[in-house]
């Protein structure tokens, strides 16, 4: 009908109420980290539902060995970047390390990555004391998304990047965070890197979507850190993450096979999984 896809209509823009429409619906969201605003073009036009501006950042593009040196004006560059070039896709960016550790310091962050980058969500990691700064975030209307798991900003009290909620005491402490993040107003919750079973019956009890990354196939949706998926990754790629350029001719199918992929079920594998 459109010959000229110049002159279609663009995708209708994916809102806070569409992903929890989504979960209702049982219709996986699909969402990908990006870092400027070429990529963030190529991620919507594959009709990826949700862009994460990801601490990541500080890993992939800077070359750092973890998230925590990333800082706020480095979230803000970055997050307008992207929002210059989506069209549809919901735009959630990561409150770096220390930058909400007071609810003063989360209202000035949160109020740049929305003002200046032009998100429409931010994501902080952890429950216990950040359960007050995710209501008071909410309370003013600031979508939050929540991150449990393995939070990479506890790094260095980890002791590594491992893989949490492996043990019971764990597992039901993670069941009640996530309770917990959802009843101070999160609307969203990543789940990093935790067993497949724990990821699913939380997602069954929640009423807010799961987004999980190394955490099994019932979450209902995926988020993977971009060069993951294009296997540009330096180093060693985290094992729950899949080339999806390997025996592709583009970048654009890479990113429509992977939104694909997590929409039929197909990804995460078991071998993904923990
Ligand atoms: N490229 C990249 N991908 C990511 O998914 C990612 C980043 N960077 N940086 C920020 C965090 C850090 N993340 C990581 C980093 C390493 C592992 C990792 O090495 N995992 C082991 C499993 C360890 C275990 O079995 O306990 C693995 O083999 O995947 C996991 C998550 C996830 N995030
Ligand atoms: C891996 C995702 C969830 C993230 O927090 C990031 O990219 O920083
Ligand atoms: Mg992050």
């Amino acid at each position: 009908m459109y010959a000229n896809p110049a002159t279609a209509p663009a995708r209708a823009a994916v809102t806070v109420p569409q992903l929890y429409a989504r979960k209702q619906a049982r219709e996986k969201i699909v969402s990908v980290t990006a870092y400027d605003a070429s990529f963030a073009a190529q991620v919507d036009a594959a009709g990826v539902d949700v862009v994460l501006v990801g601490d990541s950042l500080g890993m992939v593009v800077q070359g750092e060995s973890s998230t925590l040196p990333v800082t706020l004006d480095h979230m803000v560059y970055h997050t307008a970047a992207v929002s210059r070039g989506l069209t549809s896709a919901l735009l959630v960016a990561d409150l770096p390390f220390m930058s909400y550790a007071s609810r003063e310091r989360a209202f000035e962050s949160a109020g740049r990555l929305m003002g200046e980058g032009r998100a429409a969500m931010v994501k902080l990691e952890g429950a216990g004391w950040a359960l007050d700064i995710i209501q008071a975030l909410s309370e003013r209307d600031v979508p939050v998304c929540a991150h449990l798991g393995l939070t990479p900003q506890s790094v260095h009290k980890f002791g590594g990047y491992r893989v949490q909620g492996r043990d019971d005491e764990r597992a039901e402490e993670l069941v009640r965070e996530s309770h917990l993040v959802a009843e101070a107003g999160a609307d969203l919750l990543v789940l990093e890197c935790v067993p497949a079973a724990l990821a699913e019956r939380i997602t069954r009890e929640i009423a807010i979507p799961t987004i999980g990354i190394g955490a099994g196939v019932h979450c209902d949706g995926q988020v993977l850190v971009l060069y993951d998926l294009l296997g540009i990754t330096p180093g060693k790629r985290p094992r729950f993450s899949r080339d999806f350029l390997a025996g592709r001719d583009s970048i654009a199918a890479a990113l429509r096979a992977y939104a694909d992929a997590v929409r039929n079920g197909e990804f995460p594998a078991p071998e993904h999984s923990f």
